[in-house]
């Protein structure tokens, strides 16, 4: 894994929407795998102000989110559909039907079909993830199977709670999600993993020096021939200097 340290969250969000850029000017019809959350943020402000100096057109590229609350209609202002159109998608020149993301419904055929809309694309050249606190990536929470494909979780307490901060109240944070699987995400060529922030610092250093694990979803990321991990120096913090400069 190729670990880049970065000053601050901007710095880390300056190095990632260069890369995304680099891979839809190189490859104008691209597969880009989205994620939510706060971390992404940036990234997404970022290429919507390069777009609007009208060099790069989005028109051929096709994406796919990791996730959707189960339960939430995409209108629903919490609702994954609903804060890409509003952070990204309305403000590029996407085709609506090249923009997928699972249906928060329950039902093995619905997770299915988002797996060979993937494959029909010609599967993922990038792909964006986060770090939950847990360690998930996508909403595959720890004990997820490394050889999982999209499905159903039950999100944990944790991660709801976690989440809490976008809902009014915690009951109103949905109990289940549909998510790529591990197997899913480890297939895209290439993965950009960002991380910010000391709250995450155990988490990654769990993830950096620890076990490759289930119980640390995230830790399979070391198992991928091309990860560049993004983090701030709070995340950083607690990884030894020596794996840094390796
Ligand atoms: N399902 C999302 C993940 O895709 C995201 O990466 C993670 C971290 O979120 P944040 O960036 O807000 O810390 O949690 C959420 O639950």
């Amino acid at each position: 894994m190729k670990i880049v340290k970065t000053r601050d969250y901007d710095e880390m969000c300056d190095l990632a929407a260069q890369r995304i850029i680099k891979q839809v000017k190189s490859k104008s019809n691209s597969v880009l795998g989205l994620a939510t959350g706060s971390t992404p943020l940036g990234v997404y402000q970022r290429l919507v102000s390069d777009y609007r100096q009208g060099d790069l057109s989005y028109d051929r590229v096709q994406t796919f989110n990791l996730d959707e609350y189960v339960g939430l209609s995409p209108d629903h202002p919490n609702s994954y559909c609903y804060y890409m159109r509003e952070n990204l998608f309305s403000h590029l020149d996407l085709q609506p039907a090249n923009t997928h993301l699972p249906k928060g419904e329950v039902g093995e055929e619905v997770c299915r079909q988002y797996e060979e809309k993937i494959t029909k694309a010609g599967g993922i050249d990038l792909q964006i993830l986060g770090l939950g606190l847990n360690g998930h990536i996508g909403f595959n929470e720890p004990g997820t199977s490394f050889s999982s494909r999209t499905h159903v979780v039950e999100l944990d307490d944790s991660t709801r709670i976690a989440n809490q901060r976008f809902f009014n109240s915690l009951d109103e944070v949905p109990t289940h999600a549909v998510t790529m699987g591990i197997a899913t995400i480890m297939e895209s060529r290439e993965i950009l993993l960002l991380v910010q922030g000391e709250k995450k610092a155990d988490t990654l250093q769990r993830l950096l020096e620890g076990e490759i694990t289930e119980s640390l979803p995230g830790s399979v990321l070391r198992r991928h021939p091309r990860v560049t991990l993004i983090a701030d120096e709070g995340a950083l913090s607690k990884v030894e200097t020596s794996h840094l400069n390796s």
